[in-house]
Order: structure tokens, then C-alpha cells, then sequence
């Protein structure tokens, strides 16, 4: 049996990087992955990467000013094609980056545990074991489907991942969920032309987030022609007459969807069927997610895991931050753990992107802050009207006390790089006059900064 220093269960995010690292230190490391096509894992393949390519992709279709039915599902195949030419060339690039690497073997494969230190992995009806000294996961998340009645048996029924392989533009498509992927696929399908309908359990949209930001993505959203069927639920899939029909129900009403597809975002669980996790002593919670300590570590002390499979918050950057705290503990005598990481940003990508990072107004007062506010419209914003997308609404949550930056919700043209900034400045602990007063360029986006926290009162 071979063995090795390192066995890495999953091509994600985390688990490429600690390859390429603990091969630069000199450890013998396996990676194994499950398919050709999941090379450099869930963002690049069929995750952030390939959306945002087609959300690009919309604001290429805007330019060109495309308004007629055939010409949009034209563009829309032609994007599709593009994205797949993208992400192809970075599936090529990550396989090549580790498989060229002496140190590093990558096994297609399947893998399971049958013990503390030894891997299985199935291939083809095949299995090779291999033993290793330490070991990590990193198997990423599916989506959920629920037990909604006729959804296994429906045509028209995808995911995420299958909508996107989809050449063909639905004209009707109705979206289960109105999460990150249910927001930013109707954002993106409504730009290219799709006739879209969002259903959803909770209340009001974004629930989590400021009520007054929320209400303006809606309404940015229903401008498009999107519409929002809340407090609903899904009660039954039904195909006929070539199309897919979701019937719901809300309070006593009932109604019918027509759908030429129906895309299920309701939410994704870690991957850790068939694992065997049982094998190594490595436990998991009622989720299926796996249980580690602060640094990561899982219930068996030589085996870690990081990314979408330990549950908690599902982005590419908190896997490359899982990455870190491993390679801390591990190599540079560090004492990092998940309780620094007090500061995550993150952005939704709709037109125009939602980002967010810290606490909302009403969080920061139910946590007894006494606190001030900055408000700004996009619209008063030079570089909003100089790019043409003055919607939007800008808020900063202040402690009132010590001039500390609580929070700040961005729902604007390129917020998504500004509420970095607004990330390291709370990062530095400064206080909100700090971007108030800082010198930004002109004309640019991050410049309004200085108008917002200029407006705190
Ligand atoms: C549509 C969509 C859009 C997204 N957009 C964003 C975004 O804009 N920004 C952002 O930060 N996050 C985004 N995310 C979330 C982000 O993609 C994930 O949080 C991140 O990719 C998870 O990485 P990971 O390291 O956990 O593993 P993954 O990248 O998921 O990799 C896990 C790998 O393990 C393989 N695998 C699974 N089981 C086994 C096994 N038993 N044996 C061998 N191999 C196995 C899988 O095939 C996969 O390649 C998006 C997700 C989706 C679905
Ligand atoms: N921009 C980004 O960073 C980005 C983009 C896409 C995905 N992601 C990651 O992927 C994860 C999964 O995204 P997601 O949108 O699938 O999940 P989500 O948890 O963000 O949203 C799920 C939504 O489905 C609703 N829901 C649950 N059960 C339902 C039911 N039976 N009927 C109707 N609605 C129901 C919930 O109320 C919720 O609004 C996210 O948590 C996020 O971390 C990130």
C-alpha cells in the first residue's frame, strides 16, 4: 500500500491549496478527486466562476442593446459556450498546477475511509487503498432536493449545476428558494430575457438583511418583470403539456406555476455520504456536516476537515481561510482559529450586487448598541451615473459610544469590491471618520464612502 505524509479527500478550494503548500514543504501528498469534470472543485466548475462569467455576460447583452426574443436566446448560447471555454481552461490550469508537482499524485477516484490512516478509493467498480499520515476533507456541498411531490419524476426540474449546462434559454423558469443562488440566478436569467417567478417560504425577502436595502433589491427585481411568490409553499410538481408546473399554496389559495424550467436553490449540505467517516472516529452533526474544533481539527486527531463539508458559511474564501488556519497550526507555531475571523464580507450578485459585512441597524440595537446611521442613494453617486446604474442604496451602522464602525450594507454598482474597504477599515478597528476623511480617487464607486460615513448622524 502506498503511503503517504498528506491525503486530501476533495479538489476544493482548501484542499488544492495545502496540496501545493505541503508539497513545497517536501510532504508526499494524495488528492483525490471524484470527477474529471470538479478539477479545482466547486467555484471554478459549476459555482462563483461560471455565474459570474454568465452575470458578465448580461451586462455584454445590455451594451449591445439585444431586445428581440431569438437574438437574446442566440447571446444566451453563445454565453453559455463561453463560460464553458472558461471554466474549461481553469479546470485545465488547476489539474496541470499539482499534477506537474513531483511530490503530488492525484487519484480519480471516489474516496472513503476504512480506517484512521487508510483511504479507499473507488473507481470504476476499482479500489485502491492508500494509507496516510494525516488527512483532510474537503468533499464541498450538493444541493439540497426536497421531498416535494413529482420533483424526482419532473423533466424540467435542475439545479444549479444542470441549469447552467442548459443551452437552451427557459423562457418561463420559476426558481424554488430566494437565497444567494435563487437571487442571483433570477437576477441573471431575468437580464437575459428568461420570464421569472421566485418562490419562497420565508416572509420577505432577504429576511437577514436591512429591511429597507431588502425592500429596494424587490424592487429593483420586480422592475425587471421578476416576481416574488412569499410565504409559499411548494406543494407538488407536475409535468404536462411539455412544460412543468409547480402548484403552491399561500394561506388557503392555491395556484399554478407554468414553468419551462424549474431550478431548486433551497440550500446545499455537505458532502459526507459515503464517506464512512464512522471508520476514522470522525463525527458529524445533525446536518451531516462534520464536527471540528476551532483550528479545524475532527474528532480522530489526524484528520482535518475545511470548505462546505464542515457546514457554517459556504464561500470559496472561508475554504482559503480554512487553508490558512491549517497551515498556521501546522507550520508556523500559529494559534490561528475560526474565532479571529471576526470580519467576513460578502456580496450577492445581483444587478446591482448586494454586500454586507458587520451588523444591520436592528441587529446592532438588539445587541444594545446605541447607535448612528449613514444613508446614501446611488443615485447621488459621479460614477454611478457616469457606468448608468443609479439604483441602489447605501447604509453604515455606527456605535454611537466610540465612533466604531458596526456595519454597512451596500446595494450599488460594484459593491462588492467597495465593502472590502469597508471590511479593513473595521478590520483596523478605526473609527467611521477614518473613511470619512480618507482620499479615495475620483471618479470611482469607493469614493461615495466618503459621503456615506459623512452622512452619519
Ligand atoms: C452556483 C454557486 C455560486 C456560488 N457563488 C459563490 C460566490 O460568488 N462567491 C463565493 O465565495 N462562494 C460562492 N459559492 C460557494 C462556493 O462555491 C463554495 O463555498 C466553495 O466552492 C466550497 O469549496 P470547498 O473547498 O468546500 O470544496 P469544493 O470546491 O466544493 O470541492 C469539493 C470537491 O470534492 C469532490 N468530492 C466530493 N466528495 C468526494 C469524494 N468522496 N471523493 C473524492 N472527491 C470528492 C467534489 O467533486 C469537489 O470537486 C457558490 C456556490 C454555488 C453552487
Ligand atoms: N455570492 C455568493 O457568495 C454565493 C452565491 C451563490 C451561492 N453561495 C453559497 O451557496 C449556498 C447555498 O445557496 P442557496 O441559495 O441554495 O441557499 P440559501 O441558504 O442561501 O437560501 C435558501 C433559500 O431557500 C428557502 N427555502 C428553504 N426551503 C424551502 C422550500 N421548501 N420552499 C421554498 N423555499 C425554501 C429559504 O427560505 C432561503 O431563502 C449559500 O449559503 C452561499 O453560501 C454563495
Amino acid at each position: 500500500m502506498k503511503k503517504y505524509d498528506a491525503i486530501i479527500i476533495g479538489f476544493g478550494k482548501g484542499g488544492k491549496t495545502l496540496a501545493g503548500f505541503l508539497a513545497g514543504k517536501g510532504q508526499n501528498v494524495a488528492l483525490i478527486e471524484k470527477s474529471d469534470k470538479m478539477y479545482g472543485g466547486t467555484c471554478i466548475n459549476i459555482g462563483c466562476i461560471p455565474t459570474k462569467k454568465l452575470v458578465d455576460s448580461t451586462k455584454v447583452l445590455k451594451n449591445k442593446g439585444l431586445s428581440g426574443i431569438e437574438e437574446k436566446e442566440r447571446f444566451y448560447e453563445e454565453s453559455i459556450n463561453n463560460k464553458n471555454t472558461l471554466i474549461g481552461a481553469l479546470r485545465g490550469k488547476n489539474y496541470e498546477m499539482l499534477a506537474t508537482k513531483e511530490n503530488i499524485d492525484i487519484y480519480d477516484g471516489f474516496g472513503s475511509f476504512a480506517s484512521k490512516n487508510i483511504v479507499n478509493i473507488e473507481s470504476n467498480g476499482e479500489n485502491v487503498q492508500i494509507e496516510g499520515e494525516k488527512i483532510f476533507i474537503n468533499t464541498g456541498s450538493t444541493a439540497i432536493i426536497p421531498g416535494i411531490k413529482g420533483i424526482k419524476e419532473s423533466n424540467h426540474v435542475y439545479t444549479s449545476t444542470s441549469i447552467m449546462e442548459l443551452k437552451e434559454l427557459p423562457k418561463k423558469l420559476t426558481i424554488l428558494g430566494a437565497g444567494y443562488i435563487g437571487l442571483e440566478f433570477a437576477s441573471m436569467y431575468a437580464d437575459f430575457g428568461s420570464e421569472v417567478t421566485v418562490i419562497d417560504l420565508a416572509q420577505r425577502l432577504m429576511p437577514r438583511e436591512d429591511e429597507e436595502i431588502a425592500d429596494r433589491a424587490k424592487a429593483i427585481f420586480e422592475a425587471k418583470g421578476i416576481k416574488f411568490l412569499l410565504e409559499s409553499k411548494i406543494e407538488e410538481i407536475i409535468d404536462k403539456n411539455g412544460k412543468g408546473y409547480v402548484q403552491i399554496s399561500q394561506g388557503a389559495n392555491n395556484s399554478e406555476i407554468e414553468s419551462d424550467a424549474i431550478l431548486v436553490a433551497i440550500g446545499r449540505k455537505p458532502n459526507t455520504e459515503g464517506l464512512n467517516l464512522e471508520a476514522a472516529g470522525v463525527k458529524t452533526d445533525e446536518k451531516g456536516a462534520v464536527v471540528v474544533d476551532e483550528t479545524l481539527k475532527t474528532a480522530a486527531d489526524n484528520i482535518w476537515a475545511m470548505g462546505d463539508v464542515k457546514g457554517g458559511l459556504q464561500f470559496t474564501y472561508i475554504s482559503l481561510d480554512d487553508f490558512r488556519i491549517i497551515r498556521d497550526n501546522l507550520y508556523n507555531g500559529g494559534n490561528r482559529t475560526v474565532n479571529d475571523r471576526n470580519v467576513i464580507p460578502y456580496s450577492v450578485f445581483i444587478n446591482p450586487p448586494l454586500s454586507r459585512v458587520g451588523m444591520t441597524e436592528s441587529e446592532a440595537i438588539a445587541k444594545g448598541y446605541e447607535v448612528k446611521t449613514g444613508r446614501l442613494e446611488a443615485m447621488a453617486i459621479p460614477k454611478a451615473k457616469i457606468e448608468g446604474v443609479t439604483d441602489g442604496l447605501l447604509k453604515a451602522v455606527i456605535d454611537a459610544k466610540t465612533d466604531k464602525i458596526l456595519g454597512c450594507t451596500l446595494l450599488c454598482n460594484t459593491s462588492h469590491e467597495m465593502i472590502n474597504i469597508v471590511a479593513a477599515a473595521i478590520k483596523a478597528e478605526q473609527k467611521y471618520t477614518f473613511l470619512k476623511d480618507m482620499i479615495f480617487t475620483h471618479p470611482t464607486m469607493s469614493e461615495a464612502l466618503n459621503d456615506l460615513f459623512g452622512s452619519v448622524k
